[in-house]
């Protein structure tokens, strides 16, 4: 193993020096962009990604450039950057991209940025939990936490990493140790969960996904994935067997394509969309549009546990209100004592991560 400072190092000069035909990448001078006359400074948002290379990461990158919200997009890695933003870059949508490659340019990725969406980290091979890449994943979020919490302690955070259950609290105790926790910004992504409940309603009543809203609570893993059949927009009744099927496929959703790609990863493709769903949600209401509505993993007290997924209402200064769970029924309420007590242990996994 090479100390990290040499590591650092080595990536810093590959960064600055190897990249001569990469006028996006942080290090290099810049004068082709200069000479081109770039504008900056267009009227949007500024956005990083971090995790930009990776099976996410990169539609996401795709996703987000194609957004006529953002106006700079920071495409951050500790792999393959360059070759991201080089490609990303020569799309001809409004957003300005820069990458940023390694920890020594971690800073510059994030200062200034209104919205920081985070899917670095490893994904799961068939046969592991999503609590199985708690080891690798709590230390990159904790690391890349305390760059935002010094960076740009006012920026939203879309936490995606896994365990999402227990990566959210991380974040928090970061943000607290710092001084600059605003629970309202910190927002585990659980919209893969919604996407997934609505395209499996829509496929069990014959209709149009577009037209299903299922809210899912809870958080986001095995039982803790609580879809709330009973809430479903348009109501809509199902037999026992239905809810059974549906409750079990929105629940195993994520090992569905982990098993499917049988060692090749998660989802990425259908994270992407969701996670750009999320963001431009988020977005929409910083700008200031009323009565945006998606279910996230929130710092809460609708119940007793200090984090919860349920909707919330997006706004200038994050989630500006956090909606109750409304009524259940029984299978519901069995549900979520079973989320509950997942979630607890989760959840001060995290907290100890940071606390011990
Ligand atoms: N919240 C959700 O609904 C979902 C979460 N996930 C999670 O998202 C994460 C990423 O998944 P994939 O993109 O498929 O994995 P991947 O392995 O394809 O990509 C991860 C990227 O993170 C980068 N990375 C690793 N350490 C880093 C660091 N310290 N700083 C910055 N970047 C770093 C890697 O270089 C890689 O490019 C996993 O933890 C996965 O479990 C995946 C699907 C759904
Ligand atoms: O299942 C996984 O490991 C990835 C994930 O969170 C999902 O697809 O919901």
């Amino acid at each position: 193993m090479q100390p990290s400072s040499d590591v650092n190092q080595r990536i810093a000069r590959i960064a600055a020096h190897l990249h001569p035909s990469n006028p996006q990448m942080e290090g290099n001078s810049g004068l082709r962009r200069a000479n081109c006359r770039a504008k900056g400074g267009a009227p949007g948002f500024k956005v990083a990604i971090l995790g930009a290379a990776g099976g996410i990461g990169q539609p996401l990158a795709l996703l987000m450039k194609m957004n006529p919200l953002v106006s700079v997009l920071h495409l951050y890695d500790v792999v393959n950057a360059p070759g991201v933003t080089a490609d990303v870059s020569h799309m001809d949508t409004g957003a300005v991209v820069r990458g940023f490659l390694g920890q020594p340019q971690l800073e510059n990725a994030l200062t200034g940025m209104d919205l920081v969406i985070i899917p670095a980290g490893v994904p799961r091979k068939p046969g592991m939990t999503r609590d199985d890449l708690f080891k690798i994943n709590a230390g990159i979020v904790r690391t890349l936490c305390e760059g935002i919490a010094k960076c740009c302690p006012n920026a939203i955070v879309n936490l995606i990493s896994n365990p999402v259950n227990s990566t959210v609290p991380i974040a928090a105790e970061v943000f607290k140790n710092a001084g600059t926790f605003d629970p309202k910004k910190l927002l585990g992504v659980t919209t893969l969960d919604v996407v997934r409940a609505n395209t499996f309603v829509a496929e069990v009543l014959g209709v149009d996904p577009r037209e299903v809203s299922v809210p899912v609570i809870g958080g986001h893993a095995g039982v803790t994935i609580l879809p709330l059949l009973s809430q479903v927009n348009p109501p809509s009744s199902f037999t026992p067997d239905e809810v059974k099927y549906l409750t079990d496929r929105i629940q195993n959703g994520g090992t569905e394509v982990v098993e499917a790609k049988a060692g090749a990863g998660s989802a990425t493709l259908s994270m992407a969309y969701a996670a750009v769903k999320f963001a431009d949600a988020c977005l929409r209401g910083l700008k200031g549009d009323a009565g945006i509505i998606e279910c996230s993993f929130v710092t809460s007290a609708v119940t007793e546990l200090p984090f919860f997924a349920t909707k919330v209402r997006l706004g200038r200064t994050g989630a500006e209100e956090i909606f109750p769970l409304g009524p259940l029924n029984e299978f519901e309420r069995i549900g979520l004592e079973k989320a509950k007590k997942e979630l607890a242990e989760s959840i001060q996994k995290g907290i100890n991560f940071i606390r011990k």
